[in-house]
């Protein structure tokens, strides 16, 4: 599975959060990271359909995903979760989930599978009466329902302790093998990302500055620099 974003351009009035950008990912979970305001968020939200850019293509194994309306998005297989968790409250877990199952055409047998794929036991309580990290499943969940292509994680384990961290790091690192589809993930904790993704894109003031294996492009000293604050030449 391949996804390629071409000369992508998004401008809001004066500011070019993404400018000409490209940037392909493989299989497996992917990340994309950046300081604040490198366009990671907006990046997310060209896929998802809540910015037009200006300019460029995104493809996903010869799919135009520009040419899919936005709210057939989820039928198409696009699934996202935000950094801030999207539970709903006043309805149980599973029912939260069969929400959202609602409009990518998931059935029920779906969304008992994708509980179960999370681990998540109390589904018949109230999203107000879940822990975080139950919340952080539900959220999970919706995103594994049915049978997505591309799902997409900003800061998914926000706001967890560090053993929750890890198990959520293990469901997510399986998506792709058990649910088949490609994940991309935005996150600002180096080590989280380093677990998880095997390449990284790297952005900085809207622009494409590094790209690869992760290890090395973390080590790379343009992205310490930007992305770390550590000057090499200053330092050394
Ligand atoms: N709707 C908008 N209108 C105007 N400017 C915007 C809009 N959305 C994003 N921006 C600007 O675009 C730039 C990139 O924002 P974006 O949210 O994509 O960054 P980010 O990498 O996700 O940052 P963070 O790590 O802080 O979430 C920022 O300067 C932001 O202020």
């Amino acid at each position: 599975m391949t996804l390629t974003l071409s000369g992508i351009t998004v401008r809001y009035g004066g500011v070019t959060p993404l400018d000409d950008v490209s940037m392909t990912f493989e299989s497996g979970v992917c990340g994309i990271i950046g300081p604040n305001g490198a366009g990671k968020t907006t990046t997310f939200n060209v896929l998802s359909g809540f910015a037009l850019p200006a300019a460029g293509t995104v493809d996903l194994d010869g799919d135009d995903l520009l040419a899919v309306a936005p709210h057939r998005r989820a039928r198409w297989g696009l699934r996202r979760s935000f950094q801030q968790v999207q539970v709903v409250r006043t309805l149980t877990a599973r029912e939260n989930v069969l929400l959202a199952a609602e409009h990518s055409g998931a059935g029920a047998t779906d969304v008992d599978r994708a509980l179960d794929y999370v681990g998540l036991t109390r589904v018949h309580r109230h999203g107000s009466e879940l822990t975080q990290f139950e919340r952080r499943l539900v959220d999970l969940a919706t995103c594994v329902v049915g049978s997505p292509r591309l799902v997409l994680l900003d800061e998914p384990a926000a706001g967890l302790d560090p053993g929750e961290s890890d198990q959520l790091l293990g469901l997510i690192t399986q998506i792709p093998a058990q649910v088949g589809a490609l994940v991309l993930l935005v996150d600002h904790d180096m080590d989280l990302v380093r677990a998880a993704c095997a390449n990284v894109v790297v952005l900085d003031f809207g622009k494409r500055i590094a790209a690869g294996p992760t290890l090395e492009v973390l080590a790379s000293p343009p992205v310490r620099k930007a992305y770390l604050g550590i000057d090499e030449e200053v330092s050394a």
